[in-house]
């Protein structure tokens, strides 16, 4: 069952004009272990949160550096388009506008079981708190090309050209803010596009212009929100150096003495903490320096990243999350692949390299360090190193945006075994990235509007900054300072969802599904009442079947109760189609699935006599 939208009934949840208010009963388990005997005591822990979430969305800008690249020039175009509701042919047929490859709005979560029939009930992720909508975003940034957005868009030669001669008009009118280049943060060959640049190398100066560009762009479109968001080249890593980018004073003090350490991507950083503005960085370089973060924690301000997770990092740390999850040993991951488009061109820098290959291998760390009996630590009690991991990039021009990615993963197998798995990609870049730059900036705008409150805290405040609710969108998630990092793609989800669930008040989806395990011939939980309903309907059919049609056996209640359970969870109302070989259906014991639709179907009926429903009645 799907709704588009649902409200909470509950004690604990309230919605006011302004916010929708609940109080959370976040429910963990806290492990206290003895260094000395190694006993180990898990202990249930339980803590109350009050969350307010802010009704108004209010007029949302996204501001992007990088604006004329493939990525940014896509998501403007495709925003176009939505908004215009566009559609253009192709040869193989006609396509329209659509946010498909964004969470928020090609995906659906699952509030619960119908009360009535026990179906499952989903609603679109972006339906659980009021959200902002992409077709209203406010796009603008700045670029060191300044090539118009229609022209940037024809160079990028992503999308077809049945949408770009739609949206060509309204993009040409977009000309990107001019920005910095220092030194040889991305890589050289970058040079010649750099035609749109501030004038001098005054990083103090510099810092002041971009404050005042989107300080500019929040008051000329009268906006409440700005996101501002990199998706410029990837620079190579920043020294991090003790008193000079270190503390949010040492940082600002090296930008006003325009020290070469201070790349672009952190000088952009600065200027939207301190104007108020959440930043995230699409792409894998360290801007984040220890400074940076001590800024934005000094100034309450969002800050997210690393480097957008869009398709064969995405696919590699599902793959391996199996893997290890399934008791595999992963032994080797090669992971190649080949692009031409620019950002392709500036990976062709061994040191922009470098900082894509950092983040494309630390994908798997936390699934291997979770297994100690796949990966035990050495005798000298140092982690192990987990499964031999090559990271492959080449500039191909002739593939353009569309990077082939070719993945190799061996694992150990039992007794001995080897399993090897190998992926063929074509990761259409920046059609894949694009809907993570929206996500990003919605949740983002988003985390700016939640609040929270425990019984011991005076007033609600937001999250911490480092926004980590970010990282099902990324490959190498920033995280508060001490937590652990979390890059198995599903937890990433799950943290998402259930995060936005406590702010309405529902209960963590755990996937126990308590009340289908019930035995048959005890009552089941207040969400039982459907299956029950549906056992007495088998349950009758079942009787007629066998006296009719010579069934095999009368069912028992036990048995009768079964078949529904199974009906209801693959039919729905009324017919059944495909039950699985175990299950039951109006024709008596398990038939292999061969029960078509309207060939035996089963109805919906009452239960059998005696047999109890979900809520305890007959
Ligand atoms: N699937 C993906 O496309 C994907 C996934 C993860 C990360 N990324 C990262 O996203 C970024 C953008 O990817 P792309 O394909 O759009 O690259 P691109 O080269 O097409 O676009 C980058 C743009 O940034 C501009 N630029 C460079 N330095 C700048 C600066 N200091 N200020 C303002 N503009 C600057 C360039 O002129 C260019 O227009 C890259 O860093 C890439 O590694 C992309
Ligand atoms: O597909 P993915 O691994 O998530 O991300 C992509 C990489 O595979 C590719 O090598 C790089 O050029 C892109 O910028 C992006 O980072």
């Amino acid at each position: 069952m799907f709704i588009p939208n649902f409200t909470v009934r509950s004690p604990h949840v309230r919605y006011t004009e302004e916010a929708i208010e609940a109080t959370y009963r976040y429910e963990t388990t806290q492990v206290e272990t003895d260094g000395a005997t190694g006993e180990a005591v898990a202990v249930p822990t339980t803590a109350t949160y009050h969350f307010r979430t802010g009704r108004h969305v209010g007029r949302v800008g996204l501001m992007l550096v990088g604006l004329g690249g493939n990525n940014g020039t896509t998501v403007t175009a495709a925003i176009a388009a939505n908004r215009q509701g566009l559609s253009w042919r192709t040869k193989a047929g006609t396509q329209s506008a659509n946010y498909l490859g964004s969470i928020l709005m090609s995906s659906t979560v699952r509030v619960g079981a119908d009360a009535a029939t026990g179906e499952e009930v989903h609603t679109p992720l972006r339906a659980m708190l009021p959200m902002a909508h992409p077709n209203d975003l406010v796009i603008g940034g700045w670029d060191i090309n300044g090539a118009d957005l229609g022209t940037a868009m024809r160079r990028a030669a992503v999308l077809d050209v049945g949408v770009q001669v739609q949206v060509e008009e309204e993009l040409s009118s977009i000309k990107p803010l001019p920005s910095v280049m220092y030194g040889d943060f991305i890589a050289a060959n970058q040079a010649s596009r750099a035609d749109n640049l501030l004038p001098g190398d005054d990083k103090g100066a510099h810092l002041e212009r971009i404050r005042a560009d989107i300080r500019d762009f929040k008051s000329a479109n009268n906006l409440d929100t700005v996101i501002v968001l990199w998706t410029a080249n990837t620079e190579r890593f920043a020294d991090v150096l003790p008193g000079v980018n270190d503390t949010a004073d040492a940082l600002l003090a090296s930008i006003k003495a325009s020290h070469e350490v201070v790349s672009p991507s952190t000088l952009f950083a600065v200027a939207s903490i301190l104007e108020g503005c959440p930043y995230v960085n699409g792409s894998p370089q360290n801007t984040y320096v220890p400074g940076a973060v001590d800024l934005a924690v000094r100034h309450d301000v969002f800050i997210g990243g690393d480097d957008f997770k869009s398709g064969q990092t995405k696919f590699k740390s599902v793959i391996v999350d199996f893997l290890v999850q399934a008791g595999l040993r992963p032994t080797s991951i090669a992971s190649y692949n080949h692009l031409g488009n620019n950002d392709g061109r500036n990976l062709s820098g061994p040191s922009q390299f470098r900082s894509k290959e950092i983040s494309k291998s630390s994908v798997v760390d936390d699934v291997v360090a979770a297994n100690e009996l796949l990966y035990p630590r050495g005798s000298d009690g140092v982690p192990n190193a987990g499964p031999d991991h090559v990271v492959v990039i080449k500039y191909v021009p002739a593939v353009g945006d569309s990077k082939r990615a070719l993945d190799e993963y061996s694992s150990d197998i039992f007794m001995g075994g080897t399993n090897t798995i190998v992926a063929h990609n074509t990761c259409e870049d920046s059609l894949l990235a694009s809907p993570l730059i929206l996500d990003l900036a919605l949740l983002a705008e988003l985390a700016t509007r939640i609040t929270y409150r425990t019984p011991e805290m005076g007033a609600h405040t937001h999250f911490h900054p480092v926004l980590s609710l970010l990282s099902y969108l990324l490959k190498a998630p920033l995280v508060p300072e001490g937590s652990p990092v979390v890059n198995a793609l599903f937890k990433q989800r799950a943290c998402i969802d259930n995060t936005l669930r406590a702010c309405v008040g529902l209960p963590p989806e755990n996937d126990m599904r308590l009340e289908q395990r019930a035995h048959p011939t005890q009552p089941t939980g207040r969400l039982g009442v459907a299956a029950a309903a549906a056992a007495a309907a088998t349950g009758a059919a079942a009787d007629s079947d066998a006296a009719g049609a010579g069934g095999s056996a009368k069912a028992t209640d036990a048995e009768a109760v079964r078949p529904t359970i199974q009906a209801k969870a693959f039919g729905g109302e009324g017919a059944v189609h495909g039950l699985n070989s175990n299950a039951w259906n109006a024709n008596g014991m398990g038939n292999g699935g061969s029960a078509e639709p309207g060939g035996g179907g089963l109805a919906a009926a009452a239960p059998p006599d005696g047999v109890a429903n979900g809520n305890g009645h007959a």
